[in-house]
């Protein structure tokens, strides 16, 4: 179960702000660390070290400027510095899965279809993605009432538990959580490391930035520490 599925090494970024006279930011600089399936490596740092930044690099959302950042999908690497789109568009269908703090509301889609839809992307009949879905939201406490109006209008932590129900509606090989339980109360933050405990044990390698303690012990493996660049056991 712990094979390896993210590796990077001497990974770099920098970002430069054409707008602010060139000036050059080196937010990541030569990072080494791995993430095995069946695990859940933290992201730790002071603010502004680069945890969001380097999530989304995993993603595919920013470019490295060095180094080598890959990611096993099925039984190959795909080199994310230098990726093609269409190999990033496959890798986002199949294998990366990735909740944030924020939901994408699309207008007039019901959240019903919201949560369905990667598992209908992936070819499940309707009735098998209805029935995860519905299972998904009650477990969140998503009123049943909500689910067939567009939750753009939802409070913040409803869309936050919607999103979260889309993000496990399917099983990832990869799953990237950026601070996944911002907003929600103790209840619904249980129900959220229950799913994450389930993701593992089906062999997710789970990557995450957590500033809640008590989430990030039950749930972390390992943490590393994206400023001092170092992996530790010892999940704080
Ligand atoms: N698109 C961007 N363009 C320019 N600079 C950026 C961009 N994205 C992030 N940065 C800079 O990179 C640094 C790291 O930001 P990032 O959000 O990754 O940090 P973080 O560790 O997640 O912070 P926090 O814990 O406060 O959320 C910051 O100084 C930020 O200003």
């Amino acid at each position: 179960m712990t094979d390896v599925r993210i590796q990077a090494q001497n990974l770099s970024k920098q970002f430069i702000l054409h707008q602010q006279n060139g000036v050059q930011l080196d937010v990541l600089q030569q990072l080494n660390f791995t993430a095995k399936s069946g695990e859940c490596l933290i992201f730790s740092g002071r603010s502004g070290s680069g945890k969001s930044t380097l999530l989304k690099m995993i993603y595919g959302n920013y470019l490295a400027t060095g180094g080598s950042l890959q990611v096993k999908q099925g039984d190959t690497w795909v080199e994310m510095v230098g990726a093609d789109p269409r190999s990033v568009v496959q890798l986002r269908r199949h294998t990366i899965g990735y909740v944030s703090q924020f939901l994408k509301t699309i207008p007039r889609v019901s959240t019903l279809n919201v949560v369905m839809e990667p598992a209908l992307e992936r070819g499940w009949s309707e009735d098998a993605a209805r029935e995860r879905a519905e299972d998904l939201l009650g477990r969140l406490n998503i009123p049943s009432r909500l689910w067939a109006l567009a939750p753009s209008t939802f409070s913040g932590g409803e869309q936050q538990r919607v999103n979260i129900a889309r993000g496990f509606m399917v099983d990832w090989d990869v799953l990237l959580l950026d601070e996944p339980t911002a907003s929600l109360d103790e209840t619904n933050r249980q129900v959220v490391v229950d799913l994450m405990q389930e993701a593992k044990a089906k062999g997710a390698a789970m990557v995450g930035i957590f500033h809640d303690q008590t989430v990030r012990q039950a749930i972390g493996d390992k943490q590393f520490n994206v400023s001092a660049n170092e992996v530790s056991s010892h999940v704080q």
